[in-house]
């Protein structure tokens, strides 16, 4: 469709947050909320899960391979010798409580560790269970949903208002004109959060994006909502906080997403052998959240990735959504973005479609981009690139 070339000719719109391939996701909630045992089964190692407020006392990084159909089609195609998928990166945080922007709880460090993350998978507690203690003395998620909320819009706060007072001082008072499209900004910034809005929720042009790109608040990074429900509930589909949990959404962070889990189930699937949990999953109707979770973590962090295939390796390689196909070269090797003439691509339905690469040549499926393409999710890219122009001859 033509409207849609245009668009991509364009470049998507700026994105508020850091760049780079190499960005987080982080696991936000209240303490004793399944935030550690939704890690584990992730990451299918063990950070401790107690059941204990502040069991978590360090954060806890991993990375899990992003489930991708294609990258298996591609693995059976070629057999490679090495299989290489995208990853996507996860940091496990301890619980942050109420009046945690002040130093409460355990306060600030963890609001310093959700600040190295660029992306939110909030984990709000749906499942009853009188052993397991809650901070607040009872399970409420839209009240929890607000705490935490809260409690980054004041870090933000906190932290806005640091910066304006200097700013303040040089732009309204000092009259330096240079730097006061940052104080508008960051005026505007000032009153979304005293709306109780997240600097997510408002709508910026690209010069006020440079402007919140220097600053990274908490509440502009993207946030997946991961509702943990008991077994029972999440067989049945059914829990009696859902109407107030998408109503909180709808009123705070609308169009946000909600997905629903529970790490009860997760664990038990985590011990079954793989028939078993197969027979397991149609017999109660019920699947396992992570799959979703993963890949819409690293869409929420716009990230995406095109292949290299062959016998030796089938890889896929994590760039940000919307780069040219120069600089998605230099993730291989520098060498290839300096010296780049090319790069040769079949798009992942064409390839399915002609079943191979020759299929692909000889129906006119195998295209030669230049520098201003942009670089297609699941793309197979093979670059062509002048040698001398980099590093002599290295390849790798
Ligand atoms: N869906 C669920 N149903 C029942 N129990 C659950 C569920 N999810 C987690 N739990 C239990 O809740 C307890 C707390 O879990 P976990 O340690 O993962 O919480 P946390 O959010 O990491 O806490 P902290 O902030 O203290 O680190 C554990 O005993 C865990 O087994
Ligand atoms: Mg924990």
């Amino acid at each position: 469709m033509p409207p849609k070339k245009k668009e991509e000719a364009s470049g998507p719109p700026p994105l508020i947050g850091r760049m780079g391939t190499n960005l987080k996701m982080g696991i936000v909630g209240l303490p004793n909320v399944g935030k550690s045992t939704f890690f584990n089964v992730l990451t299918k190692c063990s950070a401790p899960a107690e059941n204990f407020p502040f069991c978590t006392i360090d954060p806890n990084e991993s990375r899990v391979p992003v489930p991708d159909v294609r990258f298996n089609h591609l693995c059976d195609h070629y057999k490679p010798a090495s299989k290489v998928p995208a990853y996507l990166n996860i940091v496990d945080i301890a619980g942050l409580v109420k009046g945690a922007h002040e130093g409460k709880g355990l306060g600030n460090a963890f609001l310093s560790n959700i600040n190295a993350c660029d992306g939110i998978f909030h984990v709000v507690r749906a499942f009853d269970d009188e052993e397991i203690v809650h901070v607040e003395g009872d399970v409420d998620p839209a009240r929890d949903l607000e705490i935490i909320h809260s409690e980054l819009r004041f870090k933000d706060l906190e932290y806005l208002n640091k910066n304006l007072d200097g700013l303040e001082r040089t732009v309204a008072r000092g009259g330096d004109k240079k730097r006061k499209p940052e104080y508008d900004c960051l005026c505007k910034v000032r009153d979304l959060l005293n709306n109780n809005q997240w600097v997510r929720n408002g709508t910026w042009d690209a010069k006020e994006i440079e402007v919140l790109n220097q600053h990274l608040f908490l509440t502009s990074k993207p946030v997946i909502y991961l509702v943990n429900m008991s077994e029972k509930d999440y067989t049945r589909k059914k829990n009696k906080w859902l109407v107030k949990i998408k109503e909180w959404i709808d009123n705070n962070d609308k169009g946000a997403m909600v997905i629903l889990m529970s790490c009860s189930i997760e664990l038990k699937l985590l011990d079954m052998a793989e028939d078993e949990q197969a027979t397991f999953c149609k017999e109660s109707g019920v699947n396992s959240a992570l799959d979703k979770i993963i890949v819409n973590g690293y869409k929420a962090l716009n990230l995406c990735y095109f292949f290299t295939v062959g016998k030796d390796e089938v890889k896929a390689w994590t760039i940000q959504a919307g780069t040219k196909a120069p600089q998605a070269a230099g993730r291989i090797h520098t060498d290839f973005e300096k010296g780049f003439i090319m790069a040769e691509v079949m798009s992942y339905p064409d390839f399915k479609e002609y079943g191979s690469e020759a299929e692909c040549k000889a129906n006119g499926k195998y295209r030669q981009k230049g520098r201003d393409y942009i670089v297609d999710d699941g793309d197979i890219i093979l670059f062509k690139f002048n040698a001398g122009a980099g590093l002599q001859g290295k390849k790798k």
